[in-house]
């Protein structure tokens, strides 16, 4: 079955110009995160977008060179390192694989549920214990390098660097993480030997890291491909090659669609069909298996902490150019 199948060709400048002149509207209908002082700071009518294809094409509209910090987007990338370092048995003996109807930041669920580990590595709590296994042996500053060293890779640029301001900021205020923590440590999520403070600080970190929609958009398209090259360098070897197996790239995937935006997961995965993680500060990363990576950038969230144009312009492209992966469209 063919028709429609891809009713509108390629995505290309102009119809990101479109979305953003669009949705930029909604961008009212949302608010700025201020709980992380720092990020309160932020423009809340930016918007920007950027599209990575794997022909390689790359295309970006609005404020899509307009730096903020990846905050939850971090998630994936520790998810990811730890799978690579742990296996998945051993990361998902600390953190479960359900999706949670609950804020991101909650804490009820580590006391009720029979096992104490979180319910998904997506949420604070899962992503603090992934925290707990890379800055095991008391070495927080080497998890941090390699998440820095995988994302650079990735994005091709090796000056991705902490917002100290935006760092600062989450660790003066960050009790509930805190709280978080000390809980899981005290149930024995958190192995006994680990260091609070030391795995939260590589928390924070990772999430105060700096990027823009351009690099968001290379990171989905990484994914996209199953972690496969995209794109050679002149002297022939690839940056990308060998940072994970298309088998992790299928299980962060997966995770993604069923809990990247966090407790709307559901009606975003219904509406858009994409797997796609969302940070506090605005971001969303998304991507089309096989064709497309998306990044973008909108600062003003809705209650569940998901930009609320960013997630109405996915829904718009993913319906325009028939990228829904539950399609009656799809070719066989
Ligand atoms: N949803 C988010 O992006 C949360 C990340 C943020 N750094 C926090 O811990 O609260």
């Amino acid at each position: 079955m063919k028709e429609n199948a891809n009713p509108a060709g390629i995505i290309g400048k102009d119809a990101l110009a479109e979305l953003i002149r669009r949705y930029r509207p909604y961008t009212k209908q949302g608010k700025v995160a201020d709980y992380i002082p720092e990020l309160a700071y932020t423009n809340p009518h930016a918007l920007g977008i950027a599209v990575a294809g794997a022909d390689g094409s790359l295309v970006h509209e609005g404020d899509a060179t307009t730096r903020f910090t990846l905050q939850s987007i971090s998630k994936i990338i520790t998810l990811m390192v730890a799978l690579n370092d742990y296996g998945p048995e051993r990361v998902f003996s600390k953190v479960g694989m359900e999706p949670s109807v609950d804020p991101f930041n909650s804490i009820v669920k580590l006391e009720t549920l029979d096992q104490k580990k979180p319910l998904n590595p997506m949420i604070n709590a899962g992503a603090i214990v992934i925290a707990s296994l890379l800055s095991a042996g008391g070495n927080p500053d080497e998890g941090l390098q390699r998440i820095c060293d995988t994302i650079s890779r990735i994005i091709g640029r090796n000056d991705i660097r902490v917002d100290q301001k935006v760092y600062q900021s989450e660790r003066k205020t960050g009790d509930r993480n805190r709280a978080l923590a000390y809980f899981m440590k005290s149930t024995g999520v958190i192995d006994a030997d680990v260091d609070v403070e030391e795995t939260l600080d590589l928390y924070f970190k990772a999430c105060s890291l700096e990027v823009d929609c351009v690099d968001l958009a290379k990171i989905g398209l990484f994914f996209a491909m199953w972690g496969k090259c995209v794109q050679k360098q002149d002297d022939g070897t690839c940056l990308t090659e060998g940072i994970v197996s298309p088998r992790i790239a299928q299980i962060v995937t997966t995770i993604m669609i069923t809990s990247g935006m966090y407790n709307h997961s559901g009606e975003f995965f219904l509406k858009v069909g994409l797997p796609a993680k969302s940070g506090v500060s605005g971001g969303i990363v998304a991507f089309a298996p096989n064709r497309y990576g998306f990044g973008i950038f909108g600062p003003a969230i809705d209650a569940a902490g998901n930009s609320v144009a960013g997630v109405r312009m996915l829904e718009d492209l993913s319906r325009t150019f028939g990228l829904h992966l539950v399609s009656p469209y799809v070719e066989f």
